[in-house]
C-alpha cells in the first residue's frame, strides 16, 4: 500500500491486571491515551473480553446481515444521517454497512433484529448486544481516563450518562481485476469515540499530522480506538480527529467485514473551561451532537475541508 506504520504508535494493554482505576498503571496509561490521540488521533487496544466464541459469532452475524436481500436491508432507516443502511455508493462500490442505533440495550437489538428477520433470529440479537456491550465498557474506560489525563475526571460522568452507542456491521467485497481497491472514502468520523474491530483482512489507513498515510496493522482480536470530531472540538483542538479511509488488497481473495462502536452524545458538546486559556483561546462553539452529522449531509458541508471550523469555529 506503499507507506509504512510509524514505530510510536500507542498499543495498549487494557488486560494488564495492574490497570484499575487510581493506580499508578492506570494513571501513566491515561496519559499515553491523552497523548496517542493528541499525537495520531487513534490507539490500538489489546482488550480479550472478547470470547473466541463471541469473535466468531460477530463476524457470521455480519455476513448473514449483509448477506439479506437489499430491498430488506434497505429499510434500516435512520432519521440521524449515517445510522441506517449505506452502500451503493458509486465511489465506493465495494463497501456497505447497517447501523445498529442503541446496540448496546435490548430494546436497540431486538427492534433492529425484528426489522430485518421479522420472524426472529435470537442469535444475531444476541451476538450484536453482547458485542457492543463489550466494547462499550472500553469505549466508558477510553473516555474516563482521557478525561481524568486533563483533570476533568468530574466531567466524565455526566458524559458517560449522556453517551448512546451505534454498532456499525460493515463489509467490503473484494476488488475485481480493473476495479477500484478504495474501500471508503478518507473521512473523519463524527463520533465521539469510534472503536473498530476486524476480521482477518486489514485495509484501514490513517493520515498522520504530516499528511502521511499510516497502514493501520492490527490484529484481529485488539482494538482501533478512534478520536471522532466531537472529541477534537470538546478538547478544543488538542485532540487529532484522523483522516482515514479503507483501501483493500487488489491481489486479496477474501472479504473484510469489520465492526465498529461509535460514541454520540446525547447532550450539547462543549468545550469545558478549563481547557480554555490565553495559549488555547475558545476554538468551537457548543452544539448539538446530530446537528453535526446534519451538517456533514449539506453540499456546505460535504464539500468542507475543515468541518468543526466551518460547522461551529469561533
Ligand atoms: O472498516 C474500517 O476499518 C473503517 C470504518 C470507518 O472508518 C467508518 O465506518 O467510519
Ligand atoms: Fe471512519
Amino acid at each position: 500500500m506503499g507507506s509504512e506504520t510509524t514505530p510510536e504508535l500507542l498499543i495498549l494493554d487494557f488486560n494488564n491486571p495492574g490497570m484499575k482505576p487510581g493506580s499508578n498503571c492506570w494513571t501513566s496509561a491515561s496519559k499515553n491515551i491523552r497523548e496517542a490521540f493528541e499525537n495520531h488521533g487513534f490507539f490500538v487496544a489489546l482488550y480479550d473480553k472478547i470470547s473466541p466464541q463471541l469473535h466468531k459469532s460477530i463476524f457470521k452475524a455480519t455476513q448473514d446481515l449483509l448477506d439479506l436481500p437489499l430491498q430488506t436491508k434497505i429499510q434500516n432507516i435512520n432519521e440521524k444521517p449515517y445510522h441506517g443502511y449505506m452502500g451503493q455508493i458509486p465511489i465506493a462500490p465495494l463497501h456497505e454497512a447497517l447501523g445498529i442505533d442503541y446496540a448496546d440495550t435490548l430494546e436497540g437489538a431486538q427492534s433492529f433484529t425484528t426489522l430485518m428477520w421479522p420472524q426472529g433470529n435470537q442469535s444475531f440479537c444476541e451476538t450484536t448486544m453482547s458485542f457492543a456491550k463489550t466494547v462499550a465498557e472500553l469505549e466508558k474506560k477510553v473516555t474516563t481516563m482521557l478525561f481524568e489525563s486533563y483533570g476533568l475526571e468530574k466531567h466524565a460522568d455526566p458524559h458517560r450518562d449522556a453517551t448512546t452507542y451505534l454498532l456499525l456491521l460493515m463489509k467490503y467485497g473484494v476488488p475485481n481485476e480493473g476495479q477500484t481497491t478504495l474501500g471508503l472514502p478518507p473521512h473523519t468520523d463524527k463520533s465521539f469515540i469510534s472503536i473498530l474491530y476486524q476480521n482477518h483482512i486489514s485495509g484501514l489507513q490513517t493520515m498522520a499530522r504530516d499528511g502521511k498515510w499510516i497502514n493501520v496493522q492490527f490484529p484481529p482480536t485488539s482494538f482501533v480506538v478512534m478520536a471522532g470530531d466531537a472529541c477534537k472540538a470538546w478538547s478544543n483542538d488538542r485532540v487529532l480527529s484522523a483522516i482515514h479511509k479503507v483501501t483493500m488488497d487488489s491481489k486479496g481473495k477474501e472479504t473484510r467485514y469489520t465492526a465498529g462502536l461509535f460514541s454520540f452524545l446525547t447532550k450539547t458538546v462543549e468545550v469545558p473551561k478549563e481547557l480554555v486559556d490565553d495559549e488555547h483561546p475558545l476554538k468551537f462553539k457548543p452544539f448539538a451532537h446530530v446537528d453535526l452529522l446534519k451538517f456533514y449531509e449539506t453540499e456546505q458541508g460535504l464539500r468542507s475541508q475543515n468541518l468543526l471550523q466551518d460547522f461551529c469555529g469561533v
